[in-house]
């Protein structure tokens, strides 16, 4: 899927909201009720709530769970079968993120130009154009390459006005953010050597607090207004809330969550039970949240290598997209670099860019690691994330 391409949602949200609603279903089960027994009563210590019904999913003995009590199974009131909501188009999601740079002070594209737009550049005057560029967590190499760009533009071209030094930093801009980079989101559904259909299944990771189980809920609202059917796994089983919260986001637009109620349970498990369920379920997508521990390189690899290593049973990976909070700068790159070399990312996720002026972290994190930013976080509402656009990324850096 071209990310490019939601913008159709324009057309199908009221079909297509109605259409997540019949297929997805919710089922709500009642606190105190039966519970439902695994399709050949082996015990499973994750449960999936607000799924149709049909058989649960079983994990392997491996995975060495206890068998679950009722309390597992029991969708709490608070979070039970909520109005369904339809998800906004990501076509005025675009312009908000213009609106937003634009009111975050001073922008980085509007600095640079009032600097680039005096008469006769001097040598303190680059020097103010490097600093602007470092101060904005653009990375010293990305930096160093701008300068000797437009230097190189001026001595060529001579720069003769504020429009012409506009239409040479938005080039060169748009150079470094890239492009020609593949920026679309592999969550097509495939089908197994024995014919059966493998949904995509997408795995976030990232540091706490980065904005992980956000981004899960605000991707599946993306998805399910895309007409994907979808199916949550909470494999952050670390924090007590994250499964409960990543509930609420897929209730919200009649997502199934797969899930465990016992605090610190296995996130492999539950993450392969997620999968198992997206292919008895015939979903389109499965996304899984994790937690973001990270105590030590050995102990994220450990626990994400087991997570990829259980997932792989049943369907490869599609996507690996790196959570990383954009006001972190150099802290969040070092960060990145540690996921980047455990995780096999293949996406960065950059949220919170709504509070911060400082966009050059998304040439420094790509550069980082070799992949490119597909996504970013425009503010906590539901609807706050759009699909990265570079055009449109710059055009809002450069805007007065
Ligand atoms: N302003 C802003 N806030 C965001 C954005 N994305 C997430 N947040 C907020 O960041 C906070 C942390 O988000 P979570 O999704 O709980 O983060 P997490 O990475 O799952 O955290 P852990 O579960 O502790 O690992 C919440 O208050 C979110 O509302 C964004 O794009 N902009």
């Amino acid at each position: 899927m071209d990310l490019n391409d939601f913008l159709p949602y324009l057309i199908g949200i009221p079909v297509l909201a109605a259409g997540a609603a019949a297929a997805v279903g919710v089922r709500r089960r009642r606190p105190g009720g039966p519970t439902p027994p695994p399709a050949d009563g082996a015990p499973s210590g994750t449960a999936v709530a607000d799924r149709p019904s049909g058989p649960s999913p079983v994990a392997p003995d491996v995975l060495d769970r206890p068998a679950p009590g009722v309390d597992d199974l029991v969708v709490p009131e608070d979070l039970a079968a909520p109005a369904l909501e339809t998800p906004e188009p990501t076509a005025g999601r675009l312009r908000r993120l213009r609106e937003r740079l634009a009111r975050s002070g001073s922008p980085l594209g509007t600095r640079l130009l009032g600097v680039l737009s005096r008469d006769h550049l001097t040598e303190d005057d680059w020097d103010e154009l490097e600093e602007t560029l470092l101060l904005a967590d653009v990375g010293a190499g990305p930096t160093d390459e701008l300068i000797a760009a437009l230097r190189t533009r001026v001595r060529v071209d001579g720069l003769r006005d504020g429009e012409q030094a506009r239409a040479v930093l938005r080039e060169q801009l748009l150079a470094l953010v890239d492009p020609s980079l593949d920026r679309s989101l592999a969550t097509t559904p495939t089908t197994g050597e024995d014919g059966t259909r493998v949904p995509a299944v997408v795995l976030v990771v990232g540091v706490n607090g980065t904005g992980k189980t956000t981004t899960v809920g605000k991707l599946a609202r993306v998805l399910v207004a895309d007409g994907s059917s979808v199916v949550l796994g909470a494999a952050d089983t670390f924090r007590a809330a994250a499964a409960d919260q990543l509930q609420t986001w897929g209730s919200r637009v009649g997502v199934p969550t797969v899930r465990s109620d016992r605090d610190g349970a296995d996130p492999a498990a539950v993450a392969f039970d997620a999968v198992r369920t997206g292919v008895a379920d015939g979903a389109d997508v499965v996304l899984v949240d994790t937690a973001g521990r990270l105590q030590n390189k050995a102990g994220l690899m450990d626990e994400l290598g087991k997570i990829t290593r259980v997932i792989t049973r049943t369907a490869p990976l599609s996507e690996v997209l790196l959570v990383l909070d954009a006001t972190t700068g150099q802290n969040g790159l070092n960060q990145a670099r540690v996921f980047g070399e455990v995780a096999g990312v293949t996406g960065i996720v950059l949220t919170k860019l709504d509070g911060t002026a400082k966009g050059g972290i998304v040439v420094a994190v790509q550069r980082e690691l070799g992949v490119p930013v597909k996504l970013i976080g425009l503010g906590e509402g539901p609807d706050d994330l759009a699909p990265f656009d570079p055009e449109a990324f710059v055009d809002g850096l450069l805007q007065a």
